[in-house]
């Protein structure tokens, strides 16, 4: 029997849960308040499953995602997310017909890219993805910081920490967030529901933890960031304070916010070490530090890949450091935005066409996704093989127009 691809209806959403929870190794169960509080945010006709008869196999859901890019401009995405395929039908093609379907779709309704957090590395690189941003996570032995405890919570640049709760995060965390898609490129915006799960908000399959909140505020009283933290509340046998505190959320937008909030969770009594979450590999952290080496790098790793869609708009929508020209010939194994590109950059603006000049340089489309948002080094790929280098100098020549001071990075999860 040949098994469908199609998008799901309601009544079929209840099966799609159970399908996805499989595909995850979670307990496949799911309330019916679960069932209806997912249903009424997922957009049917972007949510596909795959039928073996009655059967559902496969799930694959999209949406639409704003994502920072360098400048402070931003892209709309098409964000996918919910993929697997149940362990019965595996590597017979069923991913691969659900991504060929759902690209072509965000491709006509006019997506600059697409993007996805991949569970394993392997999987979407032969879809033109390509890894955009790296994330990395530190623990911190705070004992060994050299930070004083003493100035914790009162900032020296005349800004104050004050502890929060959920319901103040909900109100000024969007801002301060928003405010971040303009210092990094490769933020992906977070929803109302977003806001509303990340607090504790609406129906949950796993236990929730509330976290302690806390707010940085300069000395205008604007907030500039916020750190939400848990603590496990360990000791040891000879009963002294042994807890690890894991951030869940930090959001700083300046670096006096971002270095209050880090001296505040470093110098907490009881904590003793302190995981950072997910951080931009460039992350100061270690460097706010008087002894950087009480922070170990625990992680790093490939977090926003990203698949190019559309070449003109990608490339016209980011700022550029200099004047430069380069003509870019990209191939796409699935016939959506391959081609040769003249790029003409500087400072003061950006224009982006196809052309039949000769190349400077020639790769894969899954290689500008790498580019695109700053973080990769052209260089570094042509030494892998990676970009093929037509006109000699010419990839130092894209570094110095695509890379950016601070790396690209999100701190949400999808
Ligand atoms: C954005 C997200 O949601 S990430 C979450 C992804 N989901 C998971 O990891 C859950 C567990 N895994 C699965 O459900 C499935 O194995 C999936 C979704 C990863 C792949 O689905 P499949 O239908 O088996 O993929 P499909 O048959 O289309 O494979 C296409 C190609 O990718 C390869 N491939 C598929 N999965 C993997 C993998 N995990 N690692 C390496 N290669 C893979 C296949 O071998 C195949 O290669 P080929 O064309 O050279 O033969």
């Amino acid at each position: 029997m040949t098994v469908d691809v199609r998008t799901v209806t309601e009544s079929e959403f209840p099966d799609w849960q159970r399908a996805l929870r499989t595909g995850f190794l979670l307990p496949p169960v799911v309330t019916d308040a679960e069932v209806a509080d997912r249903l009424a945010n997922v957009d049917l006709a972007r949510t596909l499953g795959a039928f073996d008869g009655d059967r559902l196999v496969a799930t694959f859901r999209s949406f639409r995602q704003e994502v920072s890019t360098v400048g402070g401009g931003s892209l709309t995405a098409d964000a996918i997310t919910q993929v697997t395929v149940s362990p019965t039908h595996r590597r017979r093609g069923l991913l691969s017909r659900m991504m060929t379907a759902d690209l072509a779709v965000a491709r006509e309704r006019g997506d600059a890219i697409a993007t996805l957090i991949a569970a394993e590395y392997p999987i979407y690189g032969r879809f033109g993805f390509g890894a955009a941003s790296w994330a990395a996570e530190w623990s911190v032995d705070v004992r060994r910081t050299g930070l004083d405890p003493r100035r914790s919570g009162r900032p020296e640049d005349g800004g104050r920490i004050d502890l929060s709760d959920a319901g103040e995060i909900r109100k000024v965390g969007p801002e301060v967030h928003r405010r971040l898609g303009g210092v990094r490129a490769g933020v992906t915006h977070r929803s109302p529901r977003d806001w509303a799960v990340g607090t504790g908000l609406g129906e949950r399959s796993e236990p929730w933890k509330e976290p302690f909140y806390a707010l940085y505020r300069a000395e205008s009283g604007e907030v500039e960031g916020f750190v939400a933290y848990t603590s496990d509340d360990k000791w040891d046998d000879a009963k002294q304070p042994m807890n690890t505190a894991t951030v869940r959320d930090l959001i700083a937008v300046t670096p006096a916010a971002e270095h209050a909030l880090w001296h505040y969770v470093c110098s907490v009594d009881w904590i003793s070490t302190v995981r950072s979450g997910y951080r931009a590999p460039d992350d100061p952290l270690p460097l706010l530090l008087p002894d950087p080496r009480a922070a170990k790098m625990l992680t790093h790793v490939d977090m926003l890949w990203v698949r190019v869609l559309d070449v003109v708009r990608v490339l016209e929508s980011r700022t550029y450091p200099v004047a430069d020209g380069l003509v870019l010939d990209l191939r796409d194994g699935d016939g959506l935005a391959g081609g040769r590109y003249r790029l003409d950059a500087s400072p003061d603006g950006v224009s982006c066409a196809r052309t039949t000049e000769s190349a400077d340089l020639a790769f894969d489309i899954a290689e500008l996704s790498t580019l695109a948002l700053g973080d990769e080094s052209a260089v570094r790929l042509c030494r892998l093989g990676r970009v093929e280098e037509l006109t000699a100098g010419a990839a130092a020549r894209a570094d110095l127009l695509f890379r950016t001071p601070l790396r690209p990075f999100s701190p949400d999860i999808f």
